[in-house]
């Protein structure tokens, strides 16, 4: 729901908030800019400012710039709003024209909220907006008005600022988090399965851009692996039009090969191995300073917490796994959310690539007494053979959420 002429929107941070004023200030700009190319993104005209504690959008469809602003990593809340002068007779006469057309019977509360130097106080604006919503109800609407702080049927808020106030009607929900691009960048290993991409959003909500990489397996994937994962990272890159997010294909088919040829049991671990490594190399390459996969514990029999830890030394970079105590139907959950859920899952990939027998709890000595002595060359080569598979977020054109981020 909108005030009459929505003009802005108030844009609300959470973690950014418990930071010194200066990284603060800093986190701000980034968050401003990063809304400011959601909107281009999405095609909707406004500008938008930072002030210590918000950002404000200014935008004649402040419907579809909130939407856009609840897209942004760090923003906690968007509200659509209709701004007015600070003072009381200009914020009456606004709340007036809200209950106008808003208010429809029920109980109503005003919520009022104050920074800076006025000559009223919160209290004040609670007051006086009550008394002109209860009038024009009575008077104009011809009902009988009654208030219900706690749980009102309908409810105004008005946030005074130093140099205007906003009226609002609503808070839409965004992801939380930090803005993209105040944390350092992840490569993430993407594979168009539904639970990297969830993995990669996770870690992009807390700051970190990230590098994508797919692992093309040549038989054993196939184009229809890839065009998911070139699909998925798509979806992802909606969230971040302003970052670079090609996906870095790495031909790994005839590696993928000789693994599926020379090792039995064990497989899977030299293939995870193999594959931190591959993202390695391409983090050292581009900047990335950490690896990110949608692994959670237990969800395959190599991903066991044991098998974990015979696998992780492969890389130097730390390995992170976001949804390492996801359960399966909350991963769903937020992959249909965040609108990187695609429906039918594939037997090719590591299903393919897997031995009838996997081996789920393996010390490190036993994984590397099976390994191939070279598969850490064959890592090495795979990564710099990899191209880029351009992605353009315009191109998602389904990639609409079922529902607002979580
Ligand atoms: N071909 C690949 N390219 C890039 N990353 C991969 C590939 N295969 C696996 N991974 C990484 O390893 C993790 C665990 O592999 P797993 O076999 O569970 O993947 P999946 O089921 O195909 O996909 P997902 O985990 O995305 O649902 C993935 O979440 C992903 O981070």
């Amino acid at each position: 729901m909108l005030p009459p002429d929505a003009d802005a929107v108030l844009v609300r941070h959470g973690d950014v908030g418990v930071k010194s004023s200066s990284v603060q200030a800093g986190m701000e700009r980034t968050l401003r800019d990063n809304v400011a190319a959601l909107m281009e993104d999405r095609g909707v005209s406004g500008t938008v400012e930072r002030e210590l504690g918000r950002v404000i959008v200014r935008s004649e469809d402040a419907d579809a710039a909130a939407d856009a602003a609840t897209d942004a990593f760090g923003v906690v809340s968007a509200s659509p709003a209709r701004t007015v002068p600070p003072d009381l007779d200009a914020i009456r006469d606004v709340l007036a024209e809200t209950a106008r057309e808003h208010y429809d019977g029920g109980t109503f509360a005003v919520r009022a909220r104050r920074t800076g130097e006025h000559d009223f106080t919160s209290h004040d604006v609670g007051q006086d907006g009550g008394q002109t919503i209860w009038n024009v109800a009575e008077d104009e609407k011809e009902f009988a008005p009654e208030v219900d702080l706690d749980d009102p049927d309908w409810e105004v808020s008005v946030e005074v600022r130093e140099e205007e106030a906003f009226v609002f009607l609503e808070k839409r929900e965004g992801p939380g988090g930090l803005p993209l691009g105040t944390q350092a960048p992840f490569v993430a290993l993407v594979s168009g399965g539904i639970d990297s991409p969830v993995a990669a959003w996770e870690a992009m909500k807390r700051g970190s851009p990230v590098i994508p990489v797919y692992l093309d397996l040549g038989p054993y994937g196939g184009p229809d692996h890839e065009a998911r994962a070139v699909e998925t990272v798509r979806r992802l890159s909606r969230y971040a039009p302003n970052f670079d997010m090609d996906l870095r294909r790495v031909p790994a088919g005839p590696h993928v090969q000789k693994l599926g040829e020379q090792t039995g049991r064990t497989r899977m671990l030299h293939y995870r191995r193999f594959m931190y490594r591959v993202a390695e190399h391409v983090a050292e390459a581009e900047g990335g300073v950490g690896i990110v996969t949608g692994e959670a514990i237990g969800q395959k029999s190599s991903q066991t917490a044991t098998n974990f830890a015979a696998v992780d030394r492969a890389a130097a970079l730390p390995i992170h796994r976001p949804l390492l105590t996801w359960d399966k139907h909350d991963i769903i959950d937020a992959a249909k959310a965040i609108g990187t859920f695609q429906d039918a899952t594939m037997n090719v990939g590591c299903n393919r690539l897997a031995p009838d027998q996997p081996a789920t709890a393996t010390k490190f000595p036993m994984v590397k007494s099976a390994e191939p002595d070279d598969l850490f060359e064959w890592a090495a080569e795979a990564a710099e053979n990899a191209d880029v598979v351009s992605v353009d977020p315009a191109d998602a054109v389904d990639a609409e959420p079922e529902e607002s981020t979580p």
